[in-house]
């Protein structure tokens, strides 16, 4: 047989999976204009022959030639349906049209003939709503669109009732005599008698090859059932056929497929296309898309890091006790000592009343119940005052320091005990006592008109107003920069690695790069969708923040827009690696969370960075995403401009993650050859 004649000639083509051979020495000719019936049992290795023949998988040695070497040349229609259920059947035909650049006219012409020849259901139905044999149907219809030299079909009679499958094989005949050579698997082996030729396959080796007649009359049988059991079952005499199969071909180059152009915009226009249709058809979960930043930014907004309000507090005061419980209602009345103060006594009342302006003050009489109630939960501590506290402060007052007695000093303590399990609350806590203690004196000078620099509540420190921020910074504040790059960063991360495992899983991305999309132009075409989503999503939360809720910008929002985008740039990029390096979606949903939670707690959201080990502030610039939540930091609360080298290293970084993470994936994607970028 001469090698012009023939359409795929494979050479001692050997793959294996870990340690298991699922090609073995396979040699297999195919002739132009044939129907070759690659049969065997499920599991014996034809589909990933196919795959090997269409360059989706690399052999481990052994040598594929086809005699067209354009990807427009083959059309490839897989085992699984490996279409969009929410697509029409016009909406799939026409984008496997424009992928393989069909003109609208031939377009027309195309489907109009598939569907005559398919029997194909109205054109505005759902993939979704075909039963199994309509949408295998659909999916032959794909691959047919482009009137190909070569079909591949792998399993196409799969689930087709008797009668569609016999027209299916006797279109296949007539496609034959019209120029077409088709490679078809199935496992009804009897089926494959309209087949040219026929090679039998069982666990990685093809048993023989030849044309069905031939096989029955060598085997002496009348089916070619039998005929597979029984060439089965005689080993030697196989591996003797199928040695010496292809020894009188001649030696010429092995072709490969490939592309016309590298990047080609009518496949790239054909899956934007795609994708657009499947978020119109997907409206909740687009809905969901743009609200979820809207209910994140309300939420943080409303309830991140604001003061804690009316905390449970116990006032344990034996200057009252529970007979005379409402004695600061009653029994007070101004002090009418040396030094004539207004403010009733006993004390305890007017500092109880100080402390119910920003807790929720409960009295208690008895140490024991107070306790009891700080550990069952209800309050987050106490303030014991002691019996002669009024006094004690009084002649605090009186005298100078150096003439009180220790016993007066103790006297005039509030001793606290607290709650401390929560880092926040108690030292919101202890801040707000000290706040309270403070105003407490003030008033009680005032009122005895004493000056308020008293030694008894004088303090050291002065603040001074701020250069930035204010004199109570809110913590929503300083957290939101790391919020909003983390919700960035994570919100394309799981678009992205979503967006391709879903195509990955059901098996479009694979047919779609058999029909010549490169990984290119599938990220083109995500990126031109992504963009716009994104650029909605930011829209909506800096309106949230910034307009809504007020957060402090003292810098330019457009460098924040810009950041923002490089931030997502780097989630993409890591999107993508990870559907580079796992199959399973679970993995990458498990690889994508971990990435967020290190970049949420890496860009100082929960913790400033200055209290993290020196390990960690030593090479937190070399991090994602960290170093521009820096420059957000440092553009919205101090007002720095671009210029300025806190605010462009995070420009940098997230270039430099962008670029290091799609060579990652570029150089895994070459590794593992699954995909050809360029
Ligand atoms: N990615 C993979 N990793 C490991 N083993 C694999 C992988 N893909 C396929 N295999 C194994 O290779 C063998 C051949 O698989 P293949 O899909 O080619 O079978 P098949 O003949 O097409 O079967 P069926 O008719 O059921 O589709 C099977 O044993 C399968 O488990």
């Amino acid at each position: 047989m001469e090698a012009e004649d023939l359409m795929v000639e494979v050479s001692e083509a050997k793959k294996s999976f870990g340690n298991k051979l699922v090609l073995d020495d396979v040699n297999m000719c195919v002739q132009m204009n044939s129907i070759y019936g690659l049969l065997g049992p499920s599991g014996c290795g034809k589909t990933i022959l196919l795959n090997c023949l269409l360059g989706l998988r690399p052999l481990d040695s052994g040598r594929i030639r086809l005699a067209v070497d354009n990807r427009k040349d083959v059309g490839y229609m897989p085992q699984e349906i490996a279409l969009f259920k929410e697509f029409t059947i016009k909406e799939v035909l026409r984008f496997y049209g424009t992928l393989f650049g069909l003109s609208k006219d031939e377009m027309k012409t195309r489907m109009a003939e598939l569907t005559k020849v398919l029997e194909l259901p109205e054109w505005n139905k759902r993939v979704g709503s075909l039963s199994g044999g309509e949408q295998r149907r659909v999916s032959f219809g794909a691959a047919l669109v482009h009137n190909p030299k070569l079909l591949v079909l792998d399993e196409p009679t799969v689930g087709v009732d008797p009668i569609l499958s016999y027209s299916i094989w006797q279109y296949l005949v007539k496609l034959s005599s019209t120029g077409r050579t088709i490679i078809i698997t199935t496992h009804y082996i009897e089926e494959a008698r309209n087949a040219h030729k026929i090679g039998l396959m069982r666990e990685g080796r093809l048993l023989c090859e030849d044309t069905p007649e031939n096989i029955l009359i060598q085997q002496q049988v009348q089916t070619l059932e039998e005929a597979f059991l029984k060439l089965s079952q005689n080993k030697e005499k196989i591996e003797y056929a199928s040695t010496n199969m292809n020894k009188n071909t001649k030696e010429t180059p092995p072709l490969t497929l490939r592309n016309n152009e590298m990047f080609n915009w009518n496949r790239v226009k054909a899956q934007i296309m795609k994708n657009i249709i499947w978020m119109k058809r997907n409206t909740v979960i687009m809905f969901f898309l743009l609200l979820l930043p809207a209910m994140q930014s309300f939420i943080y907004s409303s309830s991140f890091g604001r003061q804690p309000i009316k905390l449970k507090f116990i006032i344990l005061s034996d200057e009252i006790s529970s007979s005379t419980s409402d004695l600061c209602n009653s029994y007070r009345h101004p002090y009418a000592g040396d030094l004539n103060c207004t403010i009733a006594k006993p004390f305890t009342c007017q500092y109880a009343q100080i402390l119910n302006e920003t807790f929720d003050v409960v009295y208690k009489y008895s140490y024991t119940e107070a306790k009891q109630d700080i550990e069952q939960n209800k309050a987050w501590g106490m303030v014991y005052i002691q019996p002669n506290f009024t006094e004690a402060v009084i002649e605090r007052l009186n005298l100078n320091m150096h003439e009180l007695t220790d016993e007066t000093i103790e006297t005039s303590e509030v001793a606290i005990t607290m709650d401390m399990s929560n880092y926040i609350i108690g030292n919101f806590i202890k801040q707000q006592l000290l706040d309270d203690m403070k105003k407490f004196i003030q008033e009680l000078a005032a009122s005895c008109g004493v000056t308020s620099h008293h030694e008894f509540g004088k303090s050291p420190l002065k603040f001074m107003d701020p250069i930035f921020g204010g004199k109570n910074p809110l913590f929503a504040h300083s957290g939101l920069p790391g919020f909003f790059c983390s919700f960035c960063f994570y919100f394309t991360m799981i678009f992205t690695s979503g967006a391709i495992m879903m195509e990955k899983i059901i098996g479009t991305l694979e047919r779609s790069m058999a029909a010549g999309m490169t990984y290119l132009e599938v990220v083109t075409a995500h990126l031109c969708v992504q963009i716009v989503l994104m650029t909605f999503q930011k829209i909506i939360m800096y309106s949230v923040f910034y307009y809504y809720f007020d957060f402090p910008m003292l810098g330019d929002p457009s460098q924040i827009f810009v950041l923002l985008f490089s931030i997502e740039a780097v989630g993409i990029a890591y999107g993508f690696l990870l559907t580079e390096l796992f199959d399973s979606d679970r993995l990458v949903s498990y690889a994508g969370i971990g990435g967020t939670l290190a970049v949420f707690s890496l860009g100082g959201i929960v913790w400033p960075l200055q209290g993290a080990h020196y390990l960690v502030r030593s090479w937190v610039w070399a991090f994602p995403v960290s170093p521009a939540v820096d420059s957000y930091k440092n553009i919205a609360s101090k007002g720095y401009n671009f210029m300025h080298p806190t605010v462009y290293f995070g420009f940098l970084s997230c270039i430099f993650w962008t670029i290091g993470l799609s060579l990652i994936s570029y150089a895994i994607a070459k590794i593992r050859k699954y995909h050809r970028i360029f």
